[in-house]
């Protein structure tokens, strides 16, 4: 994306054999979203308002003041620029910086749209929109996180003043980790036990204002603050994640959200004909976008390491020759192919989830909630397998990138730094795979009873045959076809899902039976989510895509993804009877060719993300390669080298120094 100055790359983009600029529309997702999104990038690079490569060297106060700057200033682009929802998201996107924003826009806003009456989406969402007042989401409390129903904060109804009494009995019940809760926000959806006449109905939302709006003094009976340094520098430390606790804090009844449960002015109770998970709803659209925001790091890691791994020489030289580019090192390739396949598969699985998202909101919006478990399966697992890996892959792009990766100016441990919370934040990776696992002992439980399994456990239905079934691979050309692939993927899935059941069945209670179990169980959501992201690669080459060479490229990338799985994971599909040794090592043989067919592209790519030299924010993936002067120059800039002989060589260094003289001359 970036011009000028000398390519360094040149040769490698010359070696490839397709159409880049149809792959960059393949990627964004249209040749609209591509546009935007090429236009923002580029915007957000050329203004100096956005830089961003001195966050790791400014204080905590500083840091965090020059992004509540950013955010003030990118909120004013957006009025001046008059941006759409869409523009406004991929600005911030490429200003690369977590901010209250995120949990007010990302979460507040969804909230509020997900469990208010129409009325309270009236009177709110105008506010939030204006940003009149800004919020954040405080449901994780010290004591509890992953365990929803077991938190302590509590809303007491008060039918002599039409209010709820908000309180935090305990310690354990202070809000703990809401995200632009320590210094910014007006106001929370904060969730609390209601109880109404002694009587406990189980966790709620609660709009709850937290600080004036005058002098942003907390309000009585609030005590907020933030809950401190989080790991790495820079990074993450940009957002005020905070404490919080209510003394009996009194706000009117209408501000409990009631779109699932209402209580009324005479303190009764009333079940509206919605269910009760839809309180959990704002996890679940987070859930979805968390997908996409993976491939987008993932992605970002990958185009850094290899277009190192393309400038890097070591060893192999002939006759003076110059020497081996790394990326031609088949153990590279190994490591690193796998990943770069795989942000293309997490794109599209991620466009399919918006899909679904998309389609179970629709339904909602009509009172069909049937579609509800499976959109909460499939964000929960896809969530927890997408960033789980690309949380491994920024770590090994790193270490593909050698010595030179553990610099703050690869960029990589900034990035890694800021995303490895995403395993834990909107549901820990392993709660949600047995929520997936719940899932599909309960699809499994119903086989034979008439009702067909549908949507990602469709394949369920075949049950007979893939328990049976015997892969057909002969050849090594064999792995290249998508129903072979597939079928494996389907019956490991299956099969190990029935093992579960079945080893469920022999324990008289199931909840101690789902515990004793677990460790497989959430394997066995694992290997389903694993086949769901193959069948949406499929899928995806199903469609017509135009440019020369485009979907050759797909291919190749969605058999990369699917053979190293499967070598990956060999163990299970030898010991569930899926393939056999012979089949697997046939796999494998394709996949190293496989390799060897990716290395010329990938250079092109990995252009074909377009991300700015602003955005990838690393030496090591400069556009043009140029890495080197760059390092050397950039080494010099560190405040270190301010000056020659360094601060405290009077104090602590001489003395040293002169001490041993001494004690030599002794
Ligand atoms: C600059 C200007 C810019 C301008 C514009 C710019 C725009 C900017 C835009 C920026 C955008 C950025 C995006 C945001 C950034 C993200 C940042 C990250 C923040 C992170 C936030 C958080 O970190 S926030 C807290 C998340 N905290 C959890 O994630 C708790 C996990 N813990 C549970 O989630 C439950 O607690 C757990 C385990 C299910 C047990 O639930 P439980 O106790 O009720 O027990 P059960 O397991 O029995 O579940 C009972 C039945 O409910 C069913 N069910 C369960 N969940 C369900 C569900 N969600 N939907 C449907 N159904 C569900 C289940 O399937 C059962 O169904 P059945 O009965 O039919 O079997
Ligand atoms: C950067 C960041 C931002 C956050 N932002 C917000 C926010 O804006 N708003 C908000 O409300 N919260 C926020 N959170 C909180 C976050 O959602 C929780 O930390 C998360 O849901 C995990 O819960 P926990 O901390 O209770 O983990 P725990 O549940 O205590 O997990 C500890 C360990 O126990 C294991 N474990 C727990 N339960 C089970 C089980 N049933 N079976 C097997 N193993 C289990 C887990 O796998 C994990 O290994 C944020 C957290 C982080 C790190």
């Amino acid at each position: 994306m970036e011009g000028g100055g000398v390519d360094h790359l040149a040769e490698e983009r010359q070696k490839s054999r397709f159409d880049v600029d149809e792959m960059k529309i393949v990627w964004a997702g249209s040749r609209h979203a591509f546009e935007v999104s090429d236009r923002v990038a580029r915007l957000v690079a050329s203004d100096p308002a956005f830089r961003k490569d001195n966050r790791n060297l400014l204080s905590r106060k500083e840091l965090f003041k020059n992004t509540l700057r950013k955010a003030a200033y990118a909120w004013k682009r957006i009025m001046e620029l008059r941006l759409t929802e869409e523009e406004a998201a991929k600005l911030r996107f490429f200003i690369d910086e977590p901010a209250y924003t995120d949990l007010h826009w990302g979460m507040f806003v969804p909230a509020i749209k997900g469990q208010g009456t129409e009325e309270q989406q009236q009177k709110w969402l105008p506010l939030a929109y204006k940003m009149q007042i800004i919020g954040c989401y405080a449901q994780t409390e010290l004591g509890h996180g992953s365990n929803v129903q077991g938190l302590e904060t509590t809303a007491t109804f008060d039918p002599q003043t039409d209010e709820f009494i908000i309180n935090s009995p305990t310690l354990t019940s202070s809000k703990w980790w809401p995200g632009g809760l320590g210094k910014v926000s007006t106001h929370a959806v904060a969730y609390a036990r209601l109880i109404v006449n002694g009587q406990d109905h189980g966790v709620h939302g609660f709009i709850v204002q937290l600080r004036s709006l005058d002098d942003h003094m907390p309000l009585p009976g609030i005590t907020v603050g933030d809950i401190g340094m989080k790991f790495g520098s820079g990074a993450y430390n940009t957002m005020d994640n905070g404490v919080l606790r209510f003394d009996h804090v009194r706000i009117p009844r209408n501000q409990m959200l009631m779109r699932v449960l209402q209580v009324t002015r005479e303190g009764k109770v009333v079940q509206s004909d919605v269910p009760r998970q839809l309180i959990y709803g704002t996890m679940v659209y987070v859930r979805q976008t968390i997908v996409s925001d993976a491939s987008s790091a993932l992605s970002r890691a990958v185009c850094i390491a290899t277009r190192y791994s393309a400038v890097r020489r070591q060893f192999g030289s002939q006759k003076g020759g110059p020497e081996t580019q790394v990326i031609d090192y088949k153990t590279q390739q190994s490591r690193l192919f796998p990943l770069l396949a795989s942000a293309y598969a997490f794109r599209f699985v991620g466009e399919w989830l918006k899909w679904l998202y998309t389609d179970v909101t629709q339904r909602l919006q009509a009172n069909d909630f049937s579609t509800l478990p499976e959109a909460h399966a499939c964000t929960a697992g896809l969530k927890s397998l997408t960033t789980s890996a690309t949380a491994d892959a920024i770590e090994e792009c790193r270490k593909l990138c050698g010595g030179h990766g553990y610099l703050t100016s690869s960029g990589l441990p900034e990035l890694f730094a800021v995303y490895i919370p995403a395993c834990t934040y909107e549901g820990d990776n392993t709660v949600l795979l047995l929520q997936v696992a719940r899932f599909l002992m309960k699809t499994v439980s119903q086989l034979g009873s008439g009702k067909q399994p549908v949507g990602s456990t469709a394949y369920m239905s075949r049950a007979e045959h893939l328990m049976q079934c015997r892969c057909s691979a002969q050849r090594v050309e064999d792995w290249l076809k998508p129903d072979v692939v597939l079928e494996a993927f389907e019956a490991r899935a299956l099969r190990m899902s029935v093992a579960c059941a079945q080893n469920l069945s022999k324990f008289s209670n199931p909840e101690e039976g789902f515990a004793e179990l677990s460790a497989d169980l959430a394997e066995a959501a694992i290997a389903h989510c694993q086949l769901i992201v193959v069948s949406k690669f499929v899928e995806k080459l199903q469609q017509d895509i135009p440019g020369q060479g485009v979907k050759q490229q797909l291919q190749t990338l969605c058999f990369v993804y699917s053979l190293h799985l499967l070598h990956k994971h060999q163990g299970d599909f030898l010991s569930t009877g899926c393939i056999t040794p012979k089949q697997a090592s046939l796999a494998n043989e394709q996949l190293r060719s496989l390799y060897s067919q990716v290395r010329p592209n990938a250079i092109a790519l990995v252009d074909a993300f377009n991300y700015t030299d602003h955005y990838l924010g690393s030496v090591l993936g400069r556009y043009d390669g140029n890495v080197y002067p760059t390092l050397y120059e950039d080494a010099w800039k560190d405040p270190l080298n301010d000056s020659v002989v360094p601060d405290g060589y009077h104090e602590y260094l001489r003395p040293v120094l002169k001490q041993q003289l001494r004690n030599a001359r002794l």
